[in-house]
């Protein structure tokens, strides 16, 4: 596959910001019946609740003539009995959940296009107890030893189909969406150890670029006492750091305070229609199609990331021998980063032209991008904001940081942060209470079915954990799971950490866990000990809180702070 064909394949952008592609999902307005049932989620639910509106929509059905009308009744009614038989004909009948669920995979189509699917999911946990049917052949799990089966690394379990739907259907699965493990672990092996803690921190100059970036934005708005939204900053910020990770140079978003080329809000919108398209994924081919061609032509939105990524392949193909030949040397060493991810990975290319192509190099930083920026953008929020919300946190934390050894460059290296007991202990308890990811990791059960917690599940049957029911679940973080206290991950005892740990599912479980976890977490340990040494902050309307919306990734707006300078950073 060529860069160009891949580029030009494209759905091309941000055509749709989060609430027009929801108008996506509205049927039009008409007076066809068939219409009336289509309308969308929350008018169909309705109509199953109230026999009035079932008997005026039969009534609408019998008013077209006569052997239309028939054949959908027809219709309607094998796909009733085909339910009602999906619902009973299950060894899995007796596992509770939303009585609608048993029947039509509507029930989870809906929850999802709430945005507030971890709430709704963890109530129906302490509703229903640990396992709790969410459609006719998927259950959301909330148990210990349940995870280790479902997540374990033998024998791995396929993810479900659920994922494609982040997919471009045109394109070959990228690493996140392939349902093949034979391909994922082929593509995974290629980069898996630039991944790496130490692979990253030679290139951890890239994040004190963007940090110094940031910290002197934040300079000037304190400086204005001006209030600003510092979950945009924030995105901003870990879009930038993963794009000089990536390309060696920062996209732009913190110099120019926007969100170029709606790069991002078309990130978060396409993860919204995977999210929701997930549910019936098998239609997403055709829905896909419908938005690209409807999509406006052009490098906007995802279109400007590949097109990005493409502008430095061809800069860096337009080198002279003498100076590629050069960096493939400042690359050389085996798997190290130098500078960033397209240079080392071009070098792969150089060193290795038969085995990893250039379109190879372009197929994995992409990802990167995709990935790595609205994720760690959401953990940082989430972070500052519980920091803001608990002083007493705030007050131990800077206790420890404020002694803390800088780099060279006065910046925090992560060597330095990395021993910093509280510092971490902090950002994985605002991993455990805010997980980015908000909807279930489902897997699909093997050939021989599967026992879970003493129930039998077929073939074929969809489970998996939602990292915000994981959490919550107080047999394993304590009766007071729901409070930030990073005190637990130093208390706790090592069999009670063990167990914490083995339930933490902020980056997933087993085989398919998150490649770039230690890129989230480098960037944490160095931007938080920044942020909180060299500013106070404080709530701009303590009365109006932030909002957040679950689109798979649990997104948060409107975090609207003022910033006072501490003086003793160094910002
Ligand atoms: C707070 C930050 C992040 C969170 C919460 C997060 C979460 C996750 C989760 C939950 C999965 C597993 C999904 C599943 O099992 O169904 C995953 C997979 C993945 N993540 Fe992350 N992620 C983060 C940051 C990143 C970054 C920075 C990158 C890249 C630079 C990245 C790249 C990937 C890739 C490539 C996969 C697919 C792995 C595979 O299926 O083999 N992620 N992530």
């Amino acid at each position: 596959m060529s860069v160009n064909s891949n580029i030009t394949s494209l759905w091309g952008g941000p055509s749709y910001p989060t609430s027009k592609l929801a108008d996506i999902f509205q049927f039009p307005k008409t007076v066809n019946p068939a219409y009336t049932i289509l309308q969308g989620p929350q008018k169909l639910s309705a109509l199953m609740r109230s026999p009035q509106d079932l008997s005026s929509t039969l009534e609408l059905l019998r008013k077209i003539p006569g052997p239309v009308s028939f054949y959908i009744i027809l219709l309607l009614i094998s796909l009733f009995l085909h339910a009602v038989y999906k619902a009973y004909a299950t060894p899995l009948r007796h596992i509770p959940g939303p009585w609608i669920a048993k029947f039509t995979r509507l029930w989870l189509l809906r929850a999802i296009y709430s945005r507030e699917y971890q709430r709704i999911n963890v109530e129906l946990h302490r509703k229903y107890g640990p396992v709790v049917r969410i459609s006719p052949n998927e259950y959301s799990i909330d148990d210990p030893d349940a995870a280790n089966i479902i997540y374990r690394s033998r024998d791995q379990l396929l993810k479900a189909p659920r994922y494609s739907s982040w997919g471009l259907p045109t394109a070959e699965p990228n690493i996140f969406t392939s349902l093949s493990i034979e391909h994922n672990a082929a593509r995974r092996r290629q980069i898996a150890p630039l991944y790496q803690l130490s692979a990253l921190t030679n290139i951890e100059y890239q994040v004190d670029f963007t940090s110094t970036t940031l910290l002197s934005k934040l300079s000037a708005f304190a400086s204005q006492d001006q209030p600003i939204d510092l979950s945009q900053w924030l995105q901003y910020y870990a879009f930038d750091t993963v794009g000089a990770l990536t390309f060696g140079k920062p996209v732009g978003f913190l110099d120019r305070g926007k969100d170029i080329a709606d790069i991002i809000s078309t990130i978060h919108t396409y993860s919204r229609y995977g999210g929701v398209m997930g549910v019936f994924n098998e239609m997403h081919p055709y829905v896909f199609r419908v938005l690209q061609f409807l999509a406006p032509k052009g490098e906007i939105g995802i279109a400007a990331v590949y097109a990005f990524a493409a502008k430095h392949i061809a800069e860096w193909n337009c080198r002279s021998e003498n100076e590629k030949t050069l960096s493939v040397e400042q690359s050389e060493g085996g798997e190290v980063l130098k500078t960033d991810y397209l240079t080392s990975l071009l070098a792969k290319h150089r060193r290795t032209p038969d085995n990893f192509s250039v379109d190879d190099a372009y197929y994995h930083i992409i990802s990167n991008i995709v990935a790595g920026g609205e994720t760690t953008g959401i953990a940082l929020t989430a972070a500052m904001y519980l920091l803001v919300k608990s002083p007493r946190v705030l007050e131990r934390l800077r206790g420890e940081l404020e002694g803390m050894k800088r780099g060279e460059n006065g910046r925090v290296g992560v060597m330095e942060a990395q021993i910093c007991g509280y510092l971490n202990a902090v950002i994985k308890e605002v991993l455990r209470l805010f997980p980015p990811a908000g909807l279930n990791l489902p897997r699909v059960v093997p050939k021989g079915g599967l026992v879970l917690m003493g129930s039998w599940f077929p073939e074929g049957t969809i489970v998996g954990v939602n990292p915000w029911v994981a959490h919550a679940n107080t047999s394993v973080f304590g009766p007071d799971a729901d409070e930030f206290r990073p005190e637990r991950w130093l208390e706790a005892d090592q069999a009670c950490a063990n167990r914490m740990e083995q339930y933490f599912f902020t980056f997933g479980r087993g085989p398919r866990t998150c490649l770039g976890k230690s890129v989230t977490l480098m960037e944490m340990m160095k931007i938080i000990p920044e942020l909180v040494l060299n500013f106070d902050f404080s709530f701009a309307y303590p009365l109006k809180e932030w909002s957040v919306r679950n689109d798979w990734f649990v997104k948060q707006e409107d975090f609207m702070v003022r910033l006072r300078e501490r003086g003793t950073g160094r910002a």
